[in-house]
């Protein structure tokens, strides 16, 4: 996997769609991060001639044996029952992808049952992780199993004619899982990185700090290594190698990937860890309120354009990006440039410096 050779995006592209941008008859750089944003999107491409019509949101299903630590309000079937609802795109990202025009495709990457589930798309790995404050949440080879998962399926949307893909998760007790991963792949505290997750009371947020706290110093030998694979494979989840995975998909085939929360941006971190130069295939959504992404956001160098307290996951951040993303487009598709309104342009900033 660290092998792996990234053909970097076209920079002269970049230049390309910014200049573009630039002709439309607006305030210089109006349009603020959305203007970087499709330059991006066109340097990943390789075209200024930029088009993100079809849109598809992968959305991995797994669950996290820590939740036996008392670390989730809810139970681990809860993860069973709504991804059910998500193959009949009757839970919240289905709703909201179908207002905006956007493909769901629900991934069971390792939940914990035995049942399939109509609709949702069957890559298990195995059901569910192991309790990593017990023993390693997966094997490495586990791990290479489910980024494979992912890496398959961007190539898949990409035979498929897809533009853009979001990344998108469901799973209990993922929150966890997730603030563990940032702690040990920052060098953060338990305290800096725990959030309440799904709706925690405080004597849970207590519980969930406790048992990173613990898990810290149970594994800080491996932590100490800083080998972004043995960490994932140490703390999990299913879903987190997954999304990785559609990250490393992104970078190999040049597919933007839109991240959701806080669960696909430790998904980033892993991927760029494992294979550097990932994060200039990666789009932020939103900044969750969940305290650890603010220090992903930090590592990356990723600024998220929503800040609004979001923290539902499932890929509903990703599908309000691209709905955003689709307006911003309007004005790039059919431009009234400043020679249309037959504006004198006089040097301006960009030109000078
Ligand atoms: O996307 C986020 O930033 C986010 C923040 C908090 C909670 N979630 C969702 O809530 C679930 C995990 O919460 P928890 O408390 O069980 O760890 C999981 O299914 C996530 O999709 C998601
Ligand atoms: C009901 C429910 C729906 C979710 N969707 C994403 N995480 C979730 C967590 C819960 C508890």
């Amino acid at each position: 996997m660290e092998k792996l050779k990234i053909i970097p995006p076209d920079a002269q592209i970049y230049a390309q769609v910014k200049a573009s941008w630039d002709k439309i008859a607006k305030p210089l750089d109006g349009l603020g991060q959305f203007e970087t944003m499709f330059a991006q999107i066109g340097a990943i491409t390789g075209s200024s001639s930029l088009s993100i019509e079809k849109k598809v949101i992968l959305t991995m299903c797994a669950d996290n044996g820590v939740v036996a630590e008392g670390v989730s309000q809810s139970g681990q079937e809860v993860t069973a029952v709504v991804a059910g609802f998500m193959g009949q795109q009757a839970s919240s990202v289905g709703k909201m992808a179908r207002r905006a025009g956007v493909d769901v495709i629900p991934v069971d990457i390792g939940i914990n049952t035995k049942e399939t589930l109509p609709g949702v798309r069957d890559c298990k790995v195995m059901q569910g992780t192991r309790d990593f404050l017990q023993e390693p949440a997966m094997t490495e080879e586990e791990a290479l199993q489910a980024l494979s998962v992912g890496i398959d399926l961007v190539r898949e949307c990409k035979d498929k004619g897809y533009q853009l893909i979001g990344t998108g998760e469901m799973g209990i007790g993922n929150t966890t899982t997730s603030s563990m991963l940032v702690a040990a792949l920052t060098g953060r505290t338990a305290e800096e990185v725990t959030g309440r997750g799904a709706g925690l009371n405080d004597a849970g947020l207590l519980r969930k700090q406790q048992v990173i706290a613990q898990a810290l110093e149970k594994y800080e030998k491996e932590i100490r290594s800083k080998h972004a694979l043995s960490m994932l494979a140490a703390f999990g989840g299913l879903d987190i190698a997954g999304m990785a995975g559609v990250c490393i998909g992104g970078a190999l085939y040049h597919v933007p990937v839109v991240l959701d929360g806080l669960i696909s941006s430790v998904a980033a971190l892993v991927a760029e860890r494992i294979v550097p130069g990932v994060r200039e295939f990666v789009l932020p959504s939103h900044l969750s309120k969940e305290p650890a992404a603010k220090w992903i956001a930090e590592e990356l160098k990723l600024h998220p354009v929503i800040d609004a307290g979001l923290g539902l996951g499932e890929g509903t951040g990703a599908v309000m990006l691209f709905s955003l993303l689709d307006l911003a487009l309007a004005l790039y598709e059919d431009q009234t440039t400043f020679d249309t309104m037959e504006i004198a342009q006089y040097e301006r900033y960009g030109e000078t410096e």
